[in-house]
């Protein structure tokens, strides 16, 4: 049975279900044009305008290493179109409104958009309704912002409003990082405004083994010294993730989705390993969430990278038989519960899912000390796909979370990026009015008039025009700097603002 609420420029359609329902089919409509903006369930994802007959080009390899980073059902995108949670043309956006227990998506298959849900392996013994689906027509640029408020409306997440400024290592140290570049780093960075000093990767003695490595202080002694130079001590860390080397893979495995013969089941490949998924359907495995948040924050952190997420919400054999998504959303919720006034950053997280759960959200693909649109979009690292999906996904910001477009990468050496790069990155995040993170050795030379320029632009209202078109024109509107409008073409690294402004050039 189908309900379905009017709106004054479309519908939103759910229905009831019971028993196992598995991958539900909830719409489908034939496609009405040739080109459709599509998105990725996940932070690192796309979000982005292809041609409706786009060859993928994932190959099993990726996908070998990749698993379920791409998608929680990533054998889809071998042979389809997938689009997660959105889709859209021109003059049409269909959005489902959450994914708290089935994952929505759509499919491009003979002419037609089609609408699922997948329910995994959870069975209903009483009727559920399914996720909604806002059916929208007009102006896509109009209808984002819509959908953006759709969203907020239904879910009516709560997240700071402390848009943070700081510093983070990876993007310059990776996991080399040592505790005299992050002491060096802390008495350079009182020299900009920043907020947070974020560690990224490199401090820990394993994936899923959250102490120091030896090279490294105590945890207390790492939060303490940040927070002893006046900055917000901020750490990284992959929370649902288990190595296969950590003593957590060899003392529980009984806490680790499984496959169907009940062996652990691979996540996803990285740091040369295969990496293994908390269950967090099991109580025990929510207790040890628990126990590691609170003690990061006893020891004095008070800003929370959490990264790989999509780790949790992997398909596989639970303690509970509930959906995978159902399950990832218990142990945000024990993240959330357990440092509460503290700032989480989400990354590599389910977007829908992860709504309500964290304060800042990453939004694209890593950046990189290089520009390339013509990397194929495989969630690896380009700045050019970083920038792009700042763009296309800022109708979630300050509606879901706090955008995260990733760090600005400022130094002159050490990089391929042109200063016109860092400053297409840097005037974008500030209209958008996203979170501003640097990443670099500070001892380098920077091109740190972007710092100030951005942080000049951030804290007014902004829109976004032409989101399915060759060039983007950003408008912003704030106190400090008035009417801006920054025309940009991503593809051909050409902008122009106006009204023409002394800081926009890089005079302090
Ligand atoms: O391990 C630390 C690290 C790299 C990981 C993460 O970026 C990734 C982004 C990917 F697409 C794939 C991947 F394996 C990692 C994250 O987005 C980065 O900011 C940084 O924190």
């Amino acid at each position: 049975m189908e309900i379905i609420k009017e709106l004054k420029n479309g519908k939103i359609i759910s229905k009831k279900i019971k028993g196992k329902p598995g991958k539900v089919k909830v719409f489908e409509e034939v496609l009405s044009d040739n080109y459709i903006l599509i998105n990725n369930w996940q932070s690192w994802g796309p979000t982005k305008v292809i041609p409706k007959d786009f060859k993928l080009n994932i190959s099993k390899e990726f996908l070998e290493k990749a698993r379920f980073s791409p998608n929680p059902n990533p054998e889809l995108l071998l042979d389809y179109i997938v689009s997660d949670y959105f889709i859209a043309t021109k003059d049409k956006l269909y959005g489902f409104l959450s994914s708290k227990i089935g994952h929505p998506y759509f499919l491009i298959k003979d002419g037609k958009i089609e609408g699922y849900i997948d329910y995994f392996e959870e069975e209903f013994e009483d009727y559920i309704e399914t996720e909604p689906l806002a059916v929208l027509n007009g102006n896509i640029d109009i209808l984002l912002r819509e959908y953006g408020e759709l969203l907020r409306d239904y879910n009516k997440p709560q997240f700071k409003d402390w848009n943070p400024v700081g510093w983070s290592s990876w993007y310059y140290y990776f996991e080399n990082l040592t505790w005299d570049d992050v002491l060096k780093n802390l008495k350079l960075a009182k020299n900009y405004p920043f907020e947070v000093f974020q560690i990224d990767d490199s401090w820990q003695k394993d994936i899923g083994d959250w102490q120091p490595k030896e090279s490294f202080p105590s945890l207390k002694e790492m939060a303490g010294t940040i927070r002893k130079f006046g900055f917000v001590p901020g750490i990284w860390l992959a929370p649902f993730s288990v190595s296969e080397t950590s003593s957590i893979f060899k003392e529980h495995k009984d806490w680790l989705v499984k496959d169907d013969a009940g062996n652990p089941k691979v996540a996803y490949q990285n740091w040369g390993k295969n990496i293994y998924a908390l269950d967090l359907s099991n109580p025990d495995v929510l207790d040890f969430i628990e126990t590691l948040f609170k003690s990061l924050k006893d020891s004095g952190f008070e800003y929370f990278k959490i990264d790989f997420l999509f780790a949790g919400a992997i398909p596989g054999k639970r303690y509970q038989n509930i959906s995978p998504i159902r399950a990832y959303r218990l142990g945000m919720e024990k993240i959330r519960k357990t440092v509460s006034d503290n700032f989480i950053l989400g990354c590599g997280a389910p977007l829908l899912p992860s709504i309500g759960y964290v304060d800042g959200m990453r939004i694209g693909p890593d950046t990189a000390p290089y520009y390339d649109p013509k990397i194929p979009d495989n969630l690896g690292p380009n700045a050019y796909s970083a920038l792009r999906n700042t763009i296309t996904r800022y109708f979630m910001n300050k509606k879901l979370w706090l955008n995260d477009p990733d760090c600005l990468l400022l130094r002159k050496t050490e990089t391929n990026l042109t200063t016109n790069q860092k400053k297409m990155f840097a005037i974008t995040a500030g209209m958008l009015d996203n979170m501003i993170l640097v990443s670099d050795d500070l001892e380098l030379e920077l091109d740190d008039f972007l710092i100030p320029t951005a942080l000049k632009l951030k804290g007014g209202e902004y829109f976004v025009e032409g989101i399915m078109d060759k060039a983007f024109t950003i408008y912003t509107k704030n106190e400090k700097v008035g009417e801006v409008k920054f025309r940009i073409c991503l593809e051909t690294e050409k902008s122009e603002y106006y009204p023409d402004k002394d800081f926009l050039k890089g005079k302090k």
